[in-house]
């Protein structure tokens, strides 16, 4: 999945999980939980992550890569939210781990994900939701994560969807990418 923050990539992983019952391993996620273990690496992880900066790229792979592993005797596939989010991270993963099948670009004005960003952030007790913060991120995704869409399209794998429009009719979008596969 890529897409910048906020354009609805969580929402539409969730939907895939419960369509196609892939593996749903995101990024941001596997980060948070490790800030919440309390452990010295999720301290450093969440001064980090507060600024609206990129971790360490090794620290996420390694995430990622150990869960991959933690659920290959039953997974279905994987579905990877939120990674990678700069072309050298694409490139180590497929170095470390495997060759996606598809990108799926959730697309949306930038207007949108800060609109929508800053919607979630009066529930979503996510303290890099504030305004401060989100300008860098969509800076950070427009500089850095873009050009990851690039990598992959000239390889012919991104499938694009239009995320300005209701959740339920993105997902028809995404259903018809996946179901093509
Ligand atoms: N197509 C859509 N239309 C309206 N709101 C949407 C939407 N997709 C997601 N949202 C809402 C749900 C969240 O409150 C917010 C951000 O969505 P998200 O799935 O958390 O984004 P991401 O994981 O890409 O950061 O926007
Ligand atoms: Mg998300």
């Amino acid at each position: 999945m890529a897409g910048g923050p906020g354009s609805g990539k969580g929402t539409q992983c969730e939907k895939i999980v419960a369509k196609y019952g892939y593996t749903h391993l995101s990024s941001g996620d596997l980060l948070r939980a490790e800030v919440a273990s309390g452990s010295e690496r999720g301290k450093q992880l969440q001064a980090i992550m507060q600024k609206g900066e990129l971790v360490p790229l090794d620290t996420v792979l390694d995430m990622i890569k150990d869960a991959m592993i933690a659920k290959a005797d039953v997974s279905k596939g994987y579905l990877i939210d939120g990674y990678p989010r700069e072309v050298k991270q694409g490139e180590e993963f497929e170095k470390k781990i495997g060759k996606p099948c598809m990108l799926l670009y959730v697309d949306a004005r930038g207007e949108t994900m800060v609109k929508r960003l800053m919607k979630r952030g009066e529930t979503s007790g996510r303290s890099d939701d504030n305004e401060e913060t989100i300008k860098k991120r969509l800076d950070l995704y427009y500089k850095a994560t873009e050009p990851v869409i690039a990598f992959y399209e000239g390889r012919g794998i991104v499938r694009k969807v239009d995320s300005e429009l209701p959740v339920d009719e993105v997902f028809g979008q995404v259903a018809k990418a996946i179901d093509a596969l």
